[in-house]
């Protein structure tokens, strides 16, 4: 199985690209604690509902986000809006007790959360190592290369890269032969997720390699 510490900060190289996703199915396998710091654009979108209804977990799964913002925005802007402001020291790690931890992001890793703070700055706040979702068609080395560096350039351990999407061998070799950062998992895309498993499905993918 791949390895996966205790805790760890899922991000990605862009919104929408499965780290929603990819939380609820280590929430589902790890039977995990969940928690989205700053979540943008609720009411509708609450990546909270989502990890729930996609595991079937109950309440106590999930921590209450520290920011909820009514603009699908950048967390900067959408605090903005409502004339509020987020600071580091805002953040406290929940404790998970003996449980795992899955805190996911909001966008990628250099999403700004105010001027001149960054989604990189909660995360070393955090103290967390990041687990980093990519997709995984044409474009995806540059976008997870330039992740990768920013990440690395501050510091922060990556605990592997998560590759969300169609199997595309050459990209998924050369994810982790040209970063050095190893390759969890590739997850599939998955055309009916009202019959998935998410347990099921995070031991298919996290216990077998693919490459
Ligand atoms: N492997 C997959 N199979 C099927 N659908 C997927 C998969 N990964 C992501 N999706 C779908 O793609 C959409 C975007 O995924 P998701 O919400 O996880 O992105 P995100 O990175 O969490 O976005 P945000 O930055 O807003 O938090 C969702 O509708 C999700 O259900
Ligand atoms: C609203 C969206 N679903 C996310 N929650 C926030 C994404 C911020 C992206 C900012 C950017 O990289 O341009
Ligand atoms: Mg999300």
């Amino acid at each position: 199985m791949a390895d996966l510490p205790r805790r760890f900060f899922i991000s990605g190289t862009d919104t929408d690209i499965g780290k929603t996703f990819v939380s609820a199915l280590c929430v589902a396998g790890l039977s995990a604690m969940y928690w989205k710091p700053v979540q943008t654009g609720f009411p509708p979108d609450r990546d909270r509902d989502t990890v729930q209804r996609l595991t079937g977990l109950g309440d106590g799964h999930f921590f209450p986000e520290r920011f909820c913002f009514t603009e699908p925005l950048s967390p900067h802007r959408a605090a903005e809006k409502e004339g509020r402001f987020i600071r580091l020291s805002d953040f406290v790690l929940p404790d998970s007790g003996s449980r795992h931890l899955v805190v996911e992001g909001a966008g990628g890793v250099l999403v700004p959360l105010a001027d001149d703070l960054y989604m990189t700055d909660l995360i070393r706040h955090l103290d967390l190592p990041v687990l980093l979702v990519c997709r995984t068609g044409l474009g995806t080395l540059n976008h997870t290369f330039l992740s990768v560096e920013a990440l690395k350039n501050r510091g922060i351990p990556i605990a592997g890269i998560v590759a969300n999407g169609p199997f595309h061998r050459d990209n998924l070799e050369d994810l982790t032969l040209m970063t050095g950062v190893p390759l969890l998992v590739h997850v599939p895309f998955v055309a009916n997720l009202s019959e998935v498993d998410m347990a099921v499905l995070f031991r298919t993918c996290f216990y077998s390699r693919q490459v």
